[in-house]
Formats: C-alpha cells, sequence, structure tokens
C-alpha cells in the first residue's frame, strides 16, 4: 500500500524552477533514496512532503492520518536545553501527550544511543552527537513516514554505519525517503531509488532495476605496469582498453567468460596482480546518470 503518492510535483522559486513535474510512491516500510548532485531539488522535495512548503504546482496525496517526522539538512537546536528536554519538546510539538513525552523521549535518546547524555546540555554535543539527537527528534512521535536530508553526509565513516544501522532497524515499523550523496550506503538501505538532475527525475527503480539499466559489466585485469597492459590490449582476442595499469575487456552475451580470460594469461608470462569482474557501482551509474541527461 502505498502512503504516500507524488503526482507532477513542482516548485518555483521566482524564475528558478527547483522541482519540475515529479512523480513517484512511498510504498509501506520501503526506504527510498533521493539521489542528485548539488542543487538537483532534494531538499525541496523533502521540504514540500514534509509540510513546510507549497508546491507551485501538482500534488501530494498522503495517506489519511499520517504522522510525519523530517531531519532537515541543518537542524536547529536551542544549545542551552537538555538533550531530553529537547526530545520532550520536539515530542509534544508533533502532538503526544505530555505524559507519555517523557517516557518515550527516554526510550528515543536511549535507541540512538544518547541516554547517557540526556541531561547535559546541547551546547556542549559534538556533530554526531547533533544529529543523532537529529534522528531522536524525528522519531520520538513514531510517525509512519520518515524524512531524512542528509542524515549521514556530515559524519565521519563510524558514525555514518551507527546511523545507517539505526535507519536499518527502523525499517519495517517505518517508511523512510532520504536524501544522501554517500552512495555506498544508499546501496545497503534502498527498496526504491530516485535520481533528481536540475529538478526532473531523471532515473527511478529499485536497485536492481537501475543496474540492469546501466550495468556495463566488465573484466578487469590488473598489471604491475602499463606496459602490461598495453601489451595485452593488442594482443588479448577481444576488444580491450587500457586504464592506468589494467586491462578492461566489457563482458558482452558472447563473452569472454573470466576463465577465458585467465586461460588466455596462463599461457603468457605477463606481470599480473588480479583479475575481476565488475559492475557499475551506485557511483558509477550516478556519474552516467547525472552526465547523460
Ligand atoms: N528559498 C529559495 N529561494 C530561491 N531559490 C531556492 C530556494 N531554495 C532552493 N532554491 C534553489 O532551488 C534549487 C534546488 O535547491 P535544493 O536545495 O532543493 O537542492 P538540493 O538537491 O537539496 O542541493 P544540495 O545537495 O546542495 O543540498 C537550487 O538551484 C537552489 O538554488
Amino acid at each position: 500500500m502505498n502512503l504516500v503518492e507524488v503526482k507532477s510535483l513542482s516548485k518555483r522559486f521566482g524564475n528558478e524552477q527547483a522541482v519540475d513535474g515529479i512523480s513517484f510512491e512511498l510504498a509501506e516500510g520501503s526506504a527510498t533514496a533521493l539521489i542528485g548532485p548539488n542543487g538537483a531539488g532534494k531538499t525541496t522535495t523533502l521540504s514540500m512532503l514534509a509540510g513546510l512548503l507549497e508546491a507551485t504546482d501538482g500534488e501530494i496525496q498522503r495517506k489519511k492520518n499520517l504522522t510525519i517526522g523530517f531531519l532537515p539538512q541543518y537542524p536547529r537546536f536551542f544549545p542551552w536545553l537538555s538533550a531530553l528536554e529537547f526530545t520532550e519538546m520536539a515530542a509534544k510539538l508533533s502532538g503526544v501527550d505530555a505524559k507519555k513525552a517523557r517516557q518515550q523521549s527516554e526510550r528515543t535518546l536511549g535507541f540512538v544511543g544518547l541516554h547517557q547524555v540526556a541531561h547535559k546540555k546541547i551546547g556542549g554535543f559534538s556533530g554526531g552527537m547533533k544529529q543523532r539527537l537529529g534522528l531522536a527528534q524525528a522519531i520520538v512521535h513514531q510517525p509512519s513516514v520518515l524524512l531524512l536530508d542528509e542524515p549521514i553526509s556530515s559524519l565521519d565513516p563510524t558514525g555514518r554505519r551507527e546511523v545507517m544501522e539505526l535507519l536499518k532497524s527502523l525499517l519495517g515499523q517505518t517508511t523512510v525517503l532520504y536524501s544522501t550523496h554517500i552512495l555506498n550506503d544508499a546501496e545497503e538501505m534502498t527498496d526504491q531509488l530516485l535520481f533528481l538532475k536540475n529538478g526532473r527525475l531523471v532515473e527511478q527503480g529499485s536497485l536492481s532495476q537501475v543496474r540492469r539499466r546501466y550495468e556495463d559489466p566488465h573484466i578487469r585485469v590488473r598489471f604491475e605496469n602499463t606496459d602490461a597492459a598495453e601489451w595485452f590490449v593488442r594482443e588479448a582476442p577481444w576488444p580491450t582498453s587500457v586504464k592506468g595499469t589494467a586491462a578492461v575487456i566489457p563482458v558482452k552475451a558472447e563473452g569472454p567468460a573470466i576463465q577465458d580470460v585467465f586461460r588466455f594469461l596462463s599461457v603468457k608470462s605477463l606481470p599480473v596482480i588480479g583479475v575481476e569482474h565488475e559492475t557499475a557501482s551506485l557511483e558509477d551509474i550516478f556519474l552516467k546518470v547525472v552526465a547523460g541527461k
């Protein structure tokens, strides 16, 4: 069942068309990654879904009684409040009963790993702690849809991993739409990919659907030096190109299979370091989508 249906949604700021007729759905319990270069319209889209910006055109249909949690790209905190006071305030603003707000806030701070600093002032928090607190205020009222604007981009690799694990553990209970620049992480938590460019959705689908469209499978033979790679490219019976000290062979329906490459290498004495079968990563796909449309 779809919790949200976005139809031909647009937003213009003066002459700037920030979002240009995009349509997509958020199925219950799914995770959707909104990907795009700077200025693509990700924040504008999330802000419209969160109800903070009015659309110029199109519509957003939300399931009845839908509750939304939102983590902005640059959340504002009140440094003089403690983490617990802040989360409790957010819970009450989201309509949680005053009696339950304290209990839910304590539980949520425990979930995001801030229980030990629940009574500490936010003013002394690190960036990573603030990001967890931002997540806490977005989920404290147990929303059915969670909108996250770059939830991990400002974190170091350890912080990113921890927050990703938290987000993954929310899946199933919550429907998540998040924007990100960290494509490896998007690969991990995605039922649906939305590629935005200049306000338009230039690609969308599941990770496997998008992969199939762009997969570009190839075999990479890595050598110790460029001379060996160049020799291989001249002598190999397949169309091959040199990339640095490697030879790259596109794999078409008729091959070659990786065994064919091993067989060819076994009769030559070339300084080979490795042979790998590769397909396009989400990063490669992103670069193609962004450059191509
Ligand atoms: N309040 C505003 N007034 C005028 N133009 C705006 C406003 N907000 C956004 N824009 C413009 O709309 C376009 C989309 O911006 P948006 O912030 O949605 O992109 P984004 O994909 O979130 O980018 P980033 O990855 O840099 O955060 C940009 O060209 C931006 O300059």
